[in-house]
């Protein structure tokens, strides 16, 4: 008897829509129409064949957020603490192995993000993968394992923010996207979104 052909490990994807985003004048930029379709929507359908699970962590119009079909939640603190305050609630909701964090306004993000990121944890026995469009680190772009919630629990007690500080306290290695930089495109103000539209639509 065969056993089904089940990948060997489970990943979980939170996006992060949490945010004050105040270059995009304050609206909330997941939600901001990108060609017709919320900002967030384009990561979903990025991600979604990727993924055994899609989280939404989001502060403002949870409501609205929840019409995607996914599980909505908001930062535990909710003093607007930075994206690992949304990373460390991910951590705390998700049985899965891996968990995989992109923000909400990199529409364009790789079909093969979660395996190439996955794969270059395991060849390297890492703790933390960080993405890099072959140019820099994109520190929103990560593959972690949830045991790591204690290490950023007392990062954040101890009052620091940074990301990349943070996952250089671990075994960290970059995978590099320098092939596709372009899925990196990265969309803060009403400018950055109208070239980006420009762009799609040719
Ligand atoms: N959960 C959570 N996510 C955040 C927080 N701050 C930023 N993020 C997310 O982190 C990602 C990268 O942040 P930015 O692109 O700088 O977004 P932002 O802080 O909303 O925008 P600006 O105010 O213009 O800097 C985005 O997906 C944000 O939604 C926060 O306090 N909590
Ligand atoms: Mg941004």
């Amino acid at each position: 008897m065969s056993l089904p052909n089940k990948p060997a490990y489970t990943i979980d994807a939170v996006i992060l829509a949490g945010g004050m985003a105040r270059r995009m004048g304050g609206d909330d930029k997941g939600l901001v129409e990108l060609n017709n379709q919320p900002m967030i929507s384009h990561t979903i359908a990025r991600l979604s064949p990727q993924v055994d699970r899609i989280m939404i962590n989001a502060n403002r119009n949870q409501q609205r957020y929840a019409e995607f079909g996914f599980e909505v939640f908001s930062d535990n603190d909710s003093g607007y603490l930075g994206p690992l305050a949304g990373m460390i609630t991910a951590m705390g909701n998700t049985q899965a192995d891996y968990l995989l964090v992109v923000p909400c306004d990199s529409p364009l993000l790789p079909t093969d993000l979660a395996s190439r990121m996955l794969n270059t944890l395991l060849v390297a026995d890492a703790e933390v993968v960080v993405a890099s469009d072959g140019q820099r680190e994109q520190p929103v772009v990560l593959l972690l394992k949830p045991s790591l919630r204690d290490s950023m629990k007392a990062f954040l007690d101890a009052g620091e923010r940074k990301i990349d500080f943070w996952y250089a306290k671990h075994h960290y290695e970059v995978a590099s996207f320098a092939d596709q930089p372009e899925a990196f495109v990265n969309v803060n103000t009403p400018e950055q979104k109208q070239q980006l539209a420009k762009q799609i639509a040719q």
